[in-house]
């Protein structure tokens, strides 16, 4: 019954500080079983120009993962063709996208609890002929599910997002009726399966300042999202809004509140940034299988070096096994 919990862990974009965080990680006693999803070329690559001795075993679905410091397992992805830190190279993209595809497979299959990715670069993917967006539409749609939320959490606050990576002039057109309300409910609802909110607040930001000024800043809130918040208290949501982003952010609100919903990336996520960079989590939500990553993104600056902080690491791991361990036991509680 308390079989204990195995995370898949993508090493992400090569060039980045994804392999050695992984790196850092396998030279430390871990309480959740972690196998790393990777070229094993790039991992030993790594790990001997950073001058670290960590045995790599090769894990086959059904066993126990090393925990142990100094001995990592690694679910081996061919594909890696450039292990140089700090260049970006666009023929390892394909080998990045396999090791999400192989981690969130293997998820689908029961092979592994969750999985936990280390930062890809997304513009490297573009730059070799993929369309891709982000690890969250990415698993979006190879889980087959109509909509996804982002959310970005520290120890003291969590703000999710109704839109992800949109250029910013396609933002509005985005926030649709549909849109927030899916948003808004998978929020709520995943607030409850995963941290046990029974009823969660959720405070909503507007788009525009000052949340439209009555409609003389603008007028999505007047036409679409004030209806549509109107419409899902009605089916019992905690929702407070749309109020202005500049004051949502303030503990007046914050600390009656659960959530915050921003409308966009840039809206909410300097404001976690600020308060939590290096140990905050982000995960997706209102996906069938558990996903949660790092805060920060490839720095490139970094690779190579061994400077890398794995602190946020540390906290995907966390939240990702203990969301695994909460849907481990919903699932089994709903066998009986
Ligand atoms: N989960 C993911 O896959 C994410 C990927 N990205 C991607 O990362 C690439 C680079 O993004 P940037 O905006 O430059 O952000 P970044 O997070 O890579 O770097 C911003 C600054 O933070 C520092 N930094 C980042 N992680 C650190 C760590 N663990 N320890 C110490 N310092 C750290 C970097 O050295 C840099 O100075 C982009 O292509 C972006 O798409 C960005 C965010 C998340
Ligand atoms: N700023 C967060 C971010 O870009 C991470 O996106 P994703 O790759 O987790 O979808």
């Amino acid at each position: 019954m308390n079989a204990p919990v195995i995370l898949a862990l993508t090493a992400g974009e090569p060039a980045g500080i994804g392999p050695e965080l992984c790196l850092q990680l396998a030279l430390e006693a871990r309480d959740a079983g972690i196998v790393v999803v990777a070229s094993r070329a790039l991992l030993e690559a790594r790990a001997e120009q950073l001058g670290q001795t960590v045995a790599l075993h090769d894990w086959v679905p059904g066993q126990p993962a090393e925990t142990e410091p100094g001995r990592l397992s690694v679910r081996h992805v061919e594909g890696c063709v450039d292990y140089q830190p700090g260049v970006l190279d666009a023929r390892n993209s394909g080998y990045v996208l396999e090791t999400l595809t192989v981690a969130a497979k293997g998820c689908l299959a029961g092979d592994f609890d969750g999985m936990v990715t280390a930062p890809v670069h997304k513009g490297v993917i573009n730059d070799a002929g993929i369309a891709f967006s982000g690890h969250t539409e990415f698993l979006q749609e190879l889980c087959g599910v109509e909509r996804v939320v982002m959310m970005l959490a520290t120890e003291d606050l969590r703000v999710a997002l109704v839109t992800t990576h949109l250029p910013l002039k396609d933002v509005s057109a985005a926030i649709t009726p549909d849109r927030l309300s899916q948003v808004s409910r998978i929020l709520a609802a995943d607030l409850k399966t995963f941290f046990s909110i029974e009823k969660p607040r959720i405070l909503v930001a507007g788009l525009n300042p000052h949340a439209g000024e009555g409609g003389h800043l603008g007028t999505e809130e007047i036409d679409v999202i004030e209806p549509t918040l109107e419409k899902l208290r009605s089916e019992g949501l905690d929702l407070v809004g749309p109020l202005p982003a500049d004051t949502l952010f303030t503990p007046h609100w914050l600390d009656q509140a659960d959530a915050a919903l921003a409308m966009y990336h840039d809206q909410g996520l300097p404001v976690l940034k600020f308060q939590g960079f290096g140990r905050a989590v982000n995960i997706t939500l209102g996906l069938p299988i558990v996903r949660t990553s790092v805060d920060h993104g490839t720095a490139l600056d970094l690779a190579g070096t061994g400077k890398a902080d794995a602190g946020s690491l540390h906290t995907a791991i966390r939240v990702g096994a203990q969301m695994a361990k909460g849907r481990k036991a919903a699932n089994q509680e709903n066998q009986l």
